[in-house]
């Protein structure tokens, strides 16, 4: 299960971005994170209504089976991308595929799209398979516009993990019911329906906001709610010991002030944060992407593990003030790193986004960028690629 999900989670949201118009990529990824969300929200209410019956989990697992055998069948109906099929030089496949996902774009137009893919293709050209596979990795760590995909990549998908969220999604219920919520599987439904339905808002709005404001606005957010809750359990005065909480304070108060603000943190997260590093993908020119993204996937299921591994440890060794401040702590230095080093990508061709991260990070550049392209402005970047071609 596990091999299956770490694929599929580094597969959909490439294969999405590489067919998606760039107009629409954002939106379009965010519908991967949809699927992830809305998973997460029917497998939670199905193991509450699954509690109390005898060997439940078994039921669980095999309900789990009936998503991937749906996708199995339906990917058979799905086409190559068109930048895989110029690799393979199907060149007509490619054109229908451009013309299918572009319905209102003109023949020319695609034409011309074509030949930016060749161009894009002929930068790699070696037939040994071991050979080329150890040609793009150095590729991905010696060109600087690739290495600053990667390292952009990869943090934000640390950023998503280090700064806690799924220690709420894997452990509400024992905070709930640490702080005197008897039906904490309810309120976890909650923190799992609130992600879900958050993500639907951020699926309106990231096109249109831009995946760089969302972000900082998502995380300062994040922020301020986090400290919130660290306050609210300096009160309750509440301690761990193997699992078990011993609570010395006011439990109502503070215990209402900390579901809200959890509520409203994974609201915050849900909006930026939890789908963002998944447009992964349109950061690496085709050459590297594959590659690239599962460096920035292995960072997040990384991530991932260390916090589910590690928070309950730290519940009990420096505290549940000390946690939450630990985790605002990390989205501080996060948010310096977005305003200083995360360009703003969409509505930005996949192609463009690769120049814009030649010789910097440009991040006021691409402000202004997406914003003419926003309003309708052709691609202005020039189009060369000095890096790439002296590259290896
Ligand atoms: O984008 C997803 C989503 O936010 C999920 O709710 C979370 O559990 C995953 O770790 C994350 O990668």
């Amino acid at each position: 299960m596990g091999f299956g999900v770490g694929i599929g989670s580094l597969i959909s949201p490439l294969y999405i971005s590489e067919l998606a118009p760039s107009k629409y990529r954002g939106r379009l990824v965010v519908l991967n994170c949809l699927g992830i969300t809305g998973g997460q929200l029917i497998a939670y209410a199905i193991g509450a209504g699954l509690n109390h019956v005898n060997n439940g989990w078994r039921i669980l697992v095999g309900l789990s089976m009936i998503p991937p055998a749906i996708q199995f069948v339906s990917f058979l109906f799905l086409p190559d991308t068109p930048r895989y099929l110029i690799m393979k030089n199907k060149t007509e496949a490619a054109e229908k595929v451009l013309m299918r996902t572009n319905p209102h774009a003109s023949l020319e137009n695609v034409k011309l799209k074509i030949l930016d893919l060749q161009e894009e293709d002929l930068l790699s050209d070696c037939k040994n398979p071991f050979k080329k596979w150890w040609n793009v990795v150095l590729e991905l760590h010696r060109v600087p516009s690739n290495f600053r995909a990667l390292f952009l990549s990869c943090a934000l998908q640390a950023i998503q993990q280090y700064t806690g969220f799924n220690s709420l999604m894997y452990f509400s219920s024992t905070i709930f019911k640490a702080i005197g919520f008897n039906n904490s599987t309810a309120v976890s439904l909650i923190v799992a329906g609130t992600n879900f339905v958050f993500t639907i808002f951020a699926f309106f709005i990231i096109d249109k906001v831009g995946r760089r404001l969302i972000l900082l606005i998502s995380i300062f957010l994040m922020t301020c709610f986090l400290v919130l809750n660290a306050i609210a359990f300096h009160f309750i005065e509440i301690t761990f010991k193997h699992n078990s909480a011993v609570v010395l304070g006011n439990i109502h108060t503070w215990g209402i002030v900390i579901i809200v603000s959890m509520i409203c943190f994974v609201a915050s997260y849900a909006i930026g944060l939890g789908n963002v590093p998944w447009q992964q993908s349109e950061l690496f020119p085709q050459k590297v992407r594959g590659i690239g993204t599962s460096y920035a996937t292995a960072s997040n299921w990384g991530g991932s593990l260390i916090i589910s591994a590690t928070f309950l440890t730290m519940l009990e060794n420096i505290t549940p003030t000390g946690t939450f401040s630990l985790f605002a702590g990390f989205c501080v230095l996060s948010f310096i790193l977005i305003f200083f080093c995360y360009p703003e990508l969409s509505n930005l061709e996949l192609e463009e986004v690769q120049e814009l991260l030649t010789g910097g990070f440009h991040v006021k550049k691409s402000m202004q960028l997406a914003k003419a392209r926003k309003n309708g402005a052709p691609p202005t970047i020039e189009k060369d690629t000095p890096e790439s071609l002296n590259s290896v």
